[in-house]
C-alpha cells in the first residue's frame, strides 16, 4: 500500500475534513459558514485574518459522523498573498463568487486561477459556491442559471483537470444550497476514501 493511502485510510477512520473558504472580499464566506454553525448573520464584519470553525456533519445515508474544520480567510486583496499559508492537507477548496459582481469577474478569474495552480491542493475537490441568489429580484431562476453559466465561462472551468467540481448557486441568508454544497463535498471525499478501504 502507499504512503498516500495509508493516510487516506487514516484519515477516513478519523472523519475529519479540512475545508479553505476563499474567494474575493465581500463574497460572503464568513456569512456562510455562520449559517451552517446557526449562528447570527446579521452583524457581520469583513475578516482580517482568518477563523476555524468546526462543525459536525452527520451523513444522511451511513448516519457517520465527520468533523469539518473549516479554515475562513480574509479576501481583501491586502490579505491575499497570505492565503498560500492555508493550503496545506485541505481536502476540499470552497470558492465563494458574490452573483451580483460581474464587473470584478476579471479580478475573481485571475485570483482563481492563481490558487488552483498550487500544488498543495491537487487532489482537493472544489466548490464553487455562487451567493446571494435572494438578490436577484422575484428569485428568477432563470437569470440564476444564466449567470452561473457566466461565470463558469469566466472562471474557466471546464478546463479544470486536477479538480473534481461543482458549480451551486447558493443565499447564505435564506440558506438556499448550503447544506447541499457541504453534501456534495462530504460525498465526493467518500467516494475517493472508500476506494482504499
Ligand atoms: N443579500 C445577501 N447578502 C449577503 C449574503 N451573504 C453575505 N451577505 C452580505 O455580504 C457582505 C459580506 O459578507 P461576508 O460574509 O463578510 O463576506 P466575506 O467573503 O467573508 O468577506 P471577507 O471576510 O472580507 O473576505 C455582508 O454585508 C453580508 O451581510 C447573502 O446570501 N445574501
Ligand atoms: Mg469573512
Amino acid at each position: 500500500m502507499g504512503l498516500l493511502s495509508i493516510i487516506r485510510k487514516q484519515k477516513l477512520k478519523d472523519k475529519e475534513i479540512r475545508i479553505l473558504m476563499l474567494g474575493l472580499d465581500n463574497a460572503g464566506k464568513t456569512t456562510i459558514v455562520k449559517k451552517l454553525l446557526n449562528q447570527n448573520i446579521s452583524e457581520i464584519s469583513p475578516t482580517m485574518g482568518f477563523q476555524i470553525d468546526t462543525l459536525e456533519y452527520i451523513d444522511p445515508d451511513s448516519k457517520d459522523s465527520f468533523r469539518l474544520n473549516v479554515w475562513d480567510v480574509g479576501g481583501q486583496s491586502t490579505l491575499r498573498p497570505f492565503w498560500f499559508n492555508y493550503f496545506e492537507k485541505t481536502d476540499s477548496l470552497i470558492w465563494v463568487v458574490d452573483i451580483l459582481s460581474m464587473e470584478r469577474m476579471q479580478e475573481n478569474f485571475v485570483e482563481f486561477e492563481k490558487v488552483l495552480k498550487e500544488d498543495r491542493l491537487i487532489g482537493s475537490n472544489l466548490l464553487i459556491l455562487v451567493n446571494k441568489t435572494d438578490l436577484l429580484e422575484g428569485n428568477d431562476s432563470s437569470r440564476v442559471d444564466e449567470i452561473c453559466h457566466l461565470i463558469e465561462e469566466s472562471l474557466q472551468l471546464k478546463q479544470i483537470k486536477n479538480h473534481n467540481y461543482k458549480l451551486l448557486p447558493c443565499s447564505a441568508y435564506t440558506g438556499a444550497n448550503i447544506e447541499e454544497g457541504i453534501k456534495w463535498i462530504v460525498d465526493e471525499i467518500k467516494e475517493r476514501l472508500y476506494l482504499y478501504h
